[in-house]
């Protein structure tokens, strides 16, 4: 009995069987590949406008098959913690990193609630060590940890004494629905006393953010006077210390700030996780290790046991580099009508993605092994290979630092980590070192070890550094889902986030960790690699559909057409028709409404033609040398009441001077004016054989899409799109619309 309990995996993956949607997929596909075939046949075919379709469409189809591809065999793992804790006779330390960057977009009451959340995981807090890593240097963040520090004394023993699931207090005090389930007397005076002793928490962090008090730099803060955001030294300070076992109940935290100087490259997140993975070195030196984003509070306690059954599982698990969980979001707006909290894209496209080599690494959320971060392929997991650890290689690879060396000796041979007995405090001046700007120089970090640098979606490439090696990895989405975020909450922040995937993800496309490299010359799996090409297209898919967008306007305003007569333009008819269907079809399945569907179907029309635009082209700057990408950070809007989440503001459009903006208006004035050409019959007399249907129903697809953007150029205030936009744009259609008209393409 004892030895069949044994043999049980401790996670077991399920492949889902979706007969249906692999029928309408493959329609779909069928149905434009015929949509090819017959333009390739037909006489139209020679003509410029023709010609462009034809490509355009192609790459569609190509698409197509990448989505086709990635959603095929869609898997599910099951993860049996139960099970671990039987077979396991010590639970393994973790290490817990926390990324902030600036303490106005990222209120520092979100990353303690981040951090209050991680503070108080259902594991062995012995085993468990936080570290924060502020790239803002901003001592308003410290004073927050220590304040929250003090709060968690009380919080976590509150959150395992009555088994609270949502862990983050703003978040637990905030869902009236969560404090109902336990009505004893003593629950009820210990909630009370919490909610009293958070919201004077929150008080005094508000207070000196708005600096009604403000925060004197001395005492523990004098190392931040005379710092600024981008020139200070290294400060890395423990905030709590399970020093002689004074207090037990408290993981570490250690406040981690890498220094700064103007002429160093600092690599953005990449280079806050690779010092955060060198001070915890030092410091702690967990065999696993998590990170989350400021704003990724956790929402199921249990969530390491969970990913833990797939790394430590001993069949399967040694392949798995790292466990990946989902993004979700609380306070979304509802149906989601800027299209961001991506339910779409995990439901479908990820767990797809699950049942190849296995999910992408997106950047939070994420359980790493320590030894795969430091380079190690699986096979040298286990059997350790020779010379790996001398000293000369180490140092050559991983940096100077004795400490650090040491430390690193022991994940790469393959020793497991060391024992409990370090004490964080004794290495704070090796910390300070490993943390300095000229520490990496002529090392290895972010080119092959650690994260990766040269994108500013640098999750990316680091996961397909991994793969490319060999490595596994797995999707873990126990119920209660592990962690919950914020999603951008206005049109805007959207934006700016999707430019930067979309240019980040470009720049992995053409560079050295591109999927088509890694499946040419590295272990990626064919299917697994095409997979990530849906994910590293996003800005090549930009180039191509504004193209298509900008022939569809040119034929109405030429007066020639793209689409076959007859028989063609019902393939392209139904192919449209069934597409939505197919989406909507989609939505429907898992849950989400008509309205969510068609929020999402015009923002992918808006978000391709303008923000992943527009990160094309900063990509194509940067890989050509020019100018380079900058991260800009996405703004948290929290709102700890949770009250604003669905009222009628929260989904509106507002705009402002932005660049993104001018281009939607300059596609949306484009089509327009084409409109109007078409239907008063203002095409010039030497002009072609007339525009058809196809690009009358194309032209106001594409209007009904831009729907927010034409009230937009009505609206007032935020509402509107400035003036300044619509002359921008306006003189960009009319130069297009003049081309146009001059027939020069022809
Ligand atoms: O110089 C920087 C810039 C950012 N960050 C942190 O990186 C995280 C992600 O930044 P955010 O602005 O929230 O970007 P998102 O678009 O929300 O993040 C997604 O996309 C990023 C890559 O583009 C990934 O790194 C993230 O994990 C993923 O959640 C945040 O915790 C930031 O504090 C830093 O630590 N240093
Ligand atoms: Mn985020």
């Amino acid at each position: 009995m004892a030895n069949q309990e044994h043999d049980l995996p401790l996670y077991e993956k399920v492949w889902l069987k979706r007969t249906f949607q692999r029928v309408i997929d493959s329609f779909i596909l069928f149905l434009l590949l015929l949509l090819l075939s017959n333009r390739l046949f037909s006489s139209n075919t020679f003509t410029f406008p023709c010609f462009l379709a034809f490509i355009c469409e192609s790459w569609f189809t190509f698409t197509w098959i990448v989505i086709l591809n990635s959603k095929w065999s869609p898997a599910i793992t099951i993860t049996h913690p139960d099970r671990l804790l039987q077979r396991v006779q010590e639970l393994p330390p973790v290490d817990l990193f926390v990324t902030t960057a600036d303490p106005v977009l990222e209120s520092p009451i979100i990353t303690v609630n981040t951090v209050l959340s991680l503070l108080a995981l259902d594991y062995p807090t012995k085993k468990l060590a936080c570290y924060v890593s502020d790239d803002g240097c901003s001592p308003l963040t410290f004073y927050a940890l220590v304040e929250a520090s003090k709060f968690a004394k009380l919080w976590v023993p509150f959150c395992k004494k009555h088994n609270i699931q949502v862990r983050a207090p703003a978040r637990y005090f905030s869902d009236a629905t969560m404090n109902k389930n336990e009505d004893s007397l003593e629950f009820r005076q210990e909630w009370l006393q919490m909610k009293d002793m958070y919201y004077n928490l929150s008080q005094k962090i508000e207070e000196v953010t708005h600096k009604s008090i403000p925060l004197q730099l001395d005492g523990e803060f004098a190392v931040f006077s005379n710092t600024e955001q981008r020139n200070h030294p290294s400060i890395i300070k423990v905030i709590l210390e399970n020093k002689e076992g004074l207090f037990d109940g408290l993981p570490y935290l250690i406040y981690v700030s890498r220094e700064k100087r103007p002429h160093y490259h600092h690599n953005y997140k990449a280079g806050a996780m690779n010092v955060l993975t060198r001070v915890s070195g030092l410091m702690s030196n967990a065999p696993f290790m998590l990170n989350v984003d400021c704003d990724m509070i956790v929402n199921n306690p249990k969530i390491v046991q969970h990913a833990l059954c797939i790394l430590m599982d001993s069949q399967k698990g040694k392949e798995v580099a790292f466990v990946q969980c989902f993004q979700q979001f609380m306070d979304g707006i509802k149906d989601d009508p800027f299209g961001n909290q991506l339910v779409i894209a995990f439901e479908y496209i990820i767990r797809g993605m699950a049942g190849l080599q296995g999910p992408f690494y997106g950047g939070t959320n994420t359980f790493h092994r320590r030894n795969t971060i430091y380079g190690l392929y699986p096979h040298e997991i286990e059997t350790v290979i020779k010379g790996k650890s001398e000293e000369n290689i180490l140092i050559q690879q991983f940096g100077s630092s004795k400490e650090f060396i040491k430390s690193a000796a022991h994940v790469v041979g393959g020793s497991g980590y060391s024992a409990n007995d370090i004490t964080p405090s004794n290495f704070i001046e090796a910390a300070t070192q490993v943390a300095n700007c000229e520490y990496e120089c002529g090392t290895f970090w972010g080119k092959q070890l650690g994260w990766l640098y040269g994108s500013i979606s640098e999750d990316v490439p680091t996961g397909l550094n991994m793969q490319r090696k060999g490595w596994r990895s797995e999707c873990c989405t126990p119920d209660p889902i592990a962690f919950t975020g914020c999603a951008p909450r206005g049109l805007l922040s959207t934006m700016i986030q999707q430019k930067r995937w979309a240019s980040g993800l470009t720049v992995v496309f053409f560079g050295k960790h591109s999927p088509l490299m890694g499946m040419l010359f590295g272990k990626i799996q064919f299917r697994a690699g095409l997979s990530y090409f849906w994910l590293t297209n996003w800005g090549l898919r930009a180039a191509f559909l504004v193209c298509y967008v900008s022939v569809i306007a040119y034929c109405m305003i030429a007066n020639t057409s793209i689409f076959p007569q007859g028989l063609g333009l019902w393939i392209a008819i139904s192919l449209f028709v069934i597409y939505n269907i197919h989406a909507l079809l989609e939505h429907l399945t898992i849950g989400l409404s008509i309205t969510n569907w068609w929020n999402n179907q015009r923002m992918c029309v808006m978000r391709t033609t303008t923000a992943w635009f527009i990160g094309f082209l900063s990509a194509m700057l940067k890989l050509s040398g020019i100018s380079d990408t900058v991260f800009e950070i996405t703004e948290k809007e929290h709102t700890t009441s949770g009250a604003d989440g669905n009222n009628a503001d929260a989904g509106r459009f507002k705009f402002d001077e932005s660049p993104v903006f001018v281009v939607g208006t300059t596609i949306l004035l484009v089509h327009l004016a084409a409109m109007v050409i078409k239907v008063l019959g203002l095409q010039p007399s030497h002009s072609g054989n007339g525009s058809g249907i196809g690009e009358f129903v194309s032209s106001t697809y594409l209007i009904l899409c831009y729907f927010p953007y034409l009230k937009g150029l009505f609206g007032r205030g935020k509402y509107g799109i400035p003036l300044s936009t619509i002359c921008m744009s306006s003189v960009f259609a009319l130069v297009f619309v003049q081309l146009c008209r001059s027939n020069c393409w022809v």
